[in-house]
């Protein structure tokens, strides 16, 4: 893919953008490989491509610049802003926002945040386009300056914005290098950006995680819903479940399902898609996974892991090899913490693995992974 501001150094962030694609999902199956290599039976299925551009459904961007000429995109080494509006790995639909952004910057005066004087109010707007193409806009503040004007315009944004889009205020008071901070204040009456991934609605909050690429999370929930269908389990656990994506996938008549997961917030969004599908045997949890599995007093026979990039803890582990749990779906965007995890998990073997392109352009990528429990 051609990328102006790769090739004028402007922005490196996506570190293969020179390498050609197919070589890119290759090399991430051998370091895959690479890394898994201690377990011979596992056999690799054809890795899940991605689009090459336009794949990312989340805008991360800093707000530099002045009032009249902002700059909307990343800084660079001295803290001044670099205009990376057309960034080509960015869904169409949210580079169609930018300019809407910019004329409100103009329009309600905001005043772009200035990284080195430490001055100004407006640090970031992270947007979030859902597959059915809602808009979720979220203005990262320094203070409360501009809450009202921003609140009083409400009207006049959204009806720029397609259908269903969620507008909210985020604070961040700290001089720090995060993002956003925990003070949000939604604006509009809908509070969560539907996704229809294969027809399952899901629904994301604005200090949600939803998985960044659309296409590829599709896939991956196919892929996780097909093992599980395979094995026919009358009982499942999805723990680290965010939404909900695995286990509403995973839903079915006769199967009790479970999702856990710490944040409140994505609990209520995965129970809210799971009345709107009418399931009654799903139950989501806000309870961290190993403390739930360790403290449940029953095993269910399929469990399916989506953990962030530190893997499961080894007490899970322990739990899992002394557990009558059959078959486990170990989905990870850190093949070095799973490799580690599939060590400890020695009362299974992984039969099966899937490389899914989650972040072209870059060397991370997703991979899930079946285990089977060894015979006894
Ligand atoms: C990689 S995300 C996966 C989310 C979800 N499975 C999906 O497909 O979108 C990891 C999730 O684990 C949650 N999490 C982090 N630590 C946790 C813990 N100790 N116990 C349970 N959930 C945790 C995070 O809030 C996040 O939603």
């Amino acid at each position: 893919m051609e990328c102006l501001y790769f090739s004028a150094s402007r922005c490196r962030s996506c570190t293969l953008m020179t390498v050609p694609y197919a070589q890119q999902l290759q090399s991430k199956v051998e370091d895959c490989k690479r890394l898994l290599a201690d377990f011979p039976d596992l056999e690799f299925l054809p890795a899940q491509a991605s689009s090459e551009q336009g794949f990312r459904n989340k805008a991360k961007m800093v707000i530099s610049g002045t009032t009249d000429k902002p700059t909307i995109g990343i800084l660079d080494a001295e803290g001044r802003g670099i205009d990376l509006r057309n960034c080509g790995v960015v869904a169409d639909q949210l580079r169609a926002v930018f300019p809407l952004i910019e004329r409100f910057i103009h329009e309600l005066k905001l005043i772009p945040y200035d990284v080195p004087k430490r001055k100004g109010e407006l640090k970031h707007v992270i947007l979030t386009v859902s597959d059915t193409g809602s808009v979720m806009v979220r203005w990262v503040l320094r203070t409360k300056k501009h809450f009202v004007a921003l609140r009083d315009s409400l009207p006049q944004f959204l009806e720029q914005l397609p259908r269903h889009s969620v507008v909210s205020v985020n604070f961040l008071p700290e001089h720090k290098a995060v993002l956003e901070g925990e003070e949000e204040i939604i604006l509009t009456r809908r509070t969560t950006l539907e996704f229809g991934l294969n027809g399952v609605p899901m629904h994301l909050r604005p200090q949600g995680f939803f998985q960044t690429n659309s296409e590829v999370a599709a896939a991956l929930y196919r892929q996780a819903r097909q093992w599980i269908n395979d094995a026919n389990p009358e009982s499942v656990w999805d723990l680290y479940s965010g939404v909900g994506g695995f286990a509403l996938h995973c839903a079915a008549e006769d199967r009790t399902v479970y999702g856990i997961e710490t944040s409140t917030e994505a609990v209520e969004a995965a129970e809210t898609s799971a009345k709107a599908m009418e399931l009654d045997d799903i139950h989501f949890k806000a309870q961290d996974a190993t403390e739930f599995a360790l403290g449940a007093g029953w095993a269910p026979e399929a469990v399916i892991v989506n953990p962030p990039r530190r893997g499961i803890t080894a007490d899970l582990s322990t739990w899992l090899n002394g557990s009558d749990v059959q078959q486990i779906i170990y989905s990870s965007c850190n093949a070095k913490s799973l490799a580690r995890d599939l060590e400890r998990l020695e009362n299974y073997t992984p039969t099966l693995a899937r490389v899914m392109d989650m972040f072209p352009q870059t060397n991370h990528y997703e991979v899930i992974v079946k285990l089977e429990r060894k015979a006894a």
